[in-house]
Parts: structure tokens; C-alpha cells; sequence
């Protein structure tokens, strides 16, 4: 056993090279009880810094703590029975069924809940003998969350789980893994393209573009600092450079992205949304 940590993951200036992408001095922190979305288009990285955290790939430099252990170390096998993983491609044996899955997951975690798995399979509508190959996408993402769920995990990661699920089930899977927090050592890291989805549940957002971090931030201080600003080509030469976080030419106006603190309260800004602020900074990171 280990104690409760306060942070759930720290990945310190982690690089992982790859022949032609390279994750560069990735430096990250969860603090336990909270939800991370993981956000960043095809390709930034995501699905290689979540192998990095489960030591499923191995770091080519920094370090990485997950419940508190390095997660190169062989105790590190034992922290793995707190950690429920869904990954984007849903990984059972074609020929078995929700039925077949309980036997087997019964015998690989100590902490199994039978009742709790069968709960989730009737919620999520699964039939029980259906075989895993005439599964939908959507129903095999709902059979491996069941699953990661009904191991009593503390720390849920969970990779693009919730793509291919339609907008009912999507949101009440938010709701269990918001639910899922409530206990204060309980933690989710979950990668999505679905920004909103991220918004409505996440303390902290991360955001990786082409292999770098270009923040990792707590969602409320984000939607705080930034703002956006219609301005024409006169107007935007009076804000001050270090207010501008990214730009975007309009046909009548441009629309700025702006650093609330650094800009004088006479303008209008507007709310930007996460999906404006991560829109504008990979554009501006281009
Ligand atoms: N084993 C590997 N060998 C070489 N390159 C790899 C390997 N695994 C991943 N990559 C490359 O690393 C980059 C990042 O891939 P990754 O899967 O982490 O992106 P992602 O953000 O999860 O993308 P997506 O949203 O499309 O799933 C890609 O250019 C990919 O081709």
C-alpha cells in the first residue's frame, strides 16, 4: 500500500522521440479529486502522453509519477490495480460477452465489483451475450468503461473514451465521472476532441499542440484571464501587444484574443469559451 498523494500525476520535462514527432518537455501536474482534459488535434500527442503515464511507452527523459509512484520503478505494478484506462480502441477478445468479460476481470483485479459491473451494463443498455464483435463502437466504449470503473479505481485515464457515443450516454458519462470524483482521492486525466465536453466537467485543461504543452491550466483561471475583442485595423493598434494571445482576420473586423489583466476595462470583451482559447492559440502556435 502507498499513501494518498496530492497529486495524482506529475510528469516532469518528459520527451519522448519518435522518427518524425517528437513530445517536447511535457511538465504536468493532476492534483488528486480533480478531472484533466487532455485537448489537442490529431497527431499533438495526447495518445503517446497517456502511454508515457501508463508505462506502456517508455520516456526518453524527465520523470513521471503516477499515485505517487515513478512508474519506471516495479512497485509500479501494483499501483496499476488503482488506475482504470479506457483507450480508444476498445481491446476484448472478439468471441466474448459481457458475461465472459466479469469471469475474467473477477480473476485480474482484487478489488472486482460484479454488482457494480452489471449495473453499469444494464444502464448502458448492453446486452449480456452479445458478442464483443457485433458490439457498436459506441456499446464497446460503454463495455470498457464499465469495466474501468468497477475495479474501484482511484485515478480513471481515459483516452478519446467518449467519441463515437451519442450526446445522451455522452453526458451521462460525464455525470458518472464527475460523480466518480466526489470522493476527494478519486481522479480523472481524459483526453477528448469534444471541447465542450471537456468544459462542462474539467478543473484543468491541458492543451498539447504538436508535441508541446502550451498550457496546462485550471479551467476557471483560463475562461478568467482570456476574453475576445472585435476590433478593426485602427482600434487594434491600441492594444497593447502583450494583451494579444492570438488573431483571427474577419472580412469587416478582427477578432482578437485577449489577456484580460493586460488590457484597459473601456474595451468590450467578450467571454471566450476553452474551444476559442485552444482555436486561437494553435492558430497563433502555427
Ligand atoms: N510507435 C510510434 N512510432 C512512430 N511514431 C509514432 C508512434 N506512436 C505515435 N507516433 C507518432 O506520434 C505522433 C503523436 O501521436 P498520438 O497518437 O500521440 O497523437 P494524438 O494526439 O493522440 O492523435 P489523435 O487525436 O489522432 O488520436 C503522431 O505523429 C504519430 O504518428
Amino acid at each position: 500500500m502507498y499513501e494518498t498523494q496530492t497529486n495524482a500525476i506529475e510528469m516532469k520535462h518528459v520527451t519522448k522521440k519518435y522518427a518524425s514527432f517528437q513530445l517536447e518537455d511535457v511538465s504536468l501536474t493532476l492534483p488528486s479529486g480533480c478531472i484533466m482534459g487532455l485537448v489537442g488535434e490529431n497527431g499533438a500527442g495526447k495518445s503517446t502522453t497517456i502511454g508515457l503515464i501508463m508505462g506502456s511507452i517508455r520516456r526518453d527523459a524527465g520523470e513521471i509519477f503516477v499515485l505517487g509512484q515513478d512508474n519506471t520503478k516495479k512497485e509500479f505494478d501494483a499501483v496499476k490495480e488503482d488506475i482504470g484506462v479506457v483507450l480508444d480502441e476498445a481491446y476484448f477478445p472478439e468471441v466474448l460477452n459481457a458475461v465472459n468479460v466479469n469471469q475474467i476481470m473477477k480473476h485480474t483485479y482484487q478489488r472486482w465489483d460484479e454488482k457494480q459491473y452489471f449495473d453499469y451494463i444494464k444502464h448502458f443498455s448492453l446486452e449480456e451475450k452479445k458478442m464483443f464483435k457485433d458490439y457498436s463502437r459506441g456499446m464497446k466504449m460503454k463495455l470498457a468503461i464499465a469495466v474501468a470503473l468497477s475495479h474501484k479505481p482511484k485515478l480513471l485515464i481515459l483516452d478519446e473514451a467518449t467519441s463515437g457515443l451519442d450526446p445522451i450516454i455522452r453526458d451521462e458519462i460525464l455525470e458518472i465521472f464527475n460523480e466518480f470524483t466526489r470522493e476527494e482521492d478519486h481522479t480523472v486525466l481524459l483526453s477528448s476532441h469534444i471541447i465542450s465536453d471537456l468544459e462542462k466537467i474539467s478543473d484543468y485543461i491541458a492543451f498539447l499542440h504538436q508535441g508541446k504543452l502550451l498550457f496546462c491550466e485550471e479551467k476557471d483561471r483560463l475562461l478568467e484571464e482570456y476574453g475576445i475583442l472585435q476590433v478593426t485595423e485602427e482600434e487594434e493598434k491600441d492594444i497593447p501587444k502583450e494583451a494579444i494571445a492570438g488573431r483571427k482576420q474577419g472580412k469587416y473586423a478582427t477578432e482578437l484574443l485577449v489577456k484580460r489583466s493586460k488590457i484597459s476595462d473601456a474595451f468590450e470583451i467578450e467571454c471566450a469559451g476553452i474551444e476559442d482559447i485552444v482555436l486561437f492559440l494553435a492558430r497563433k502556435g502555427e
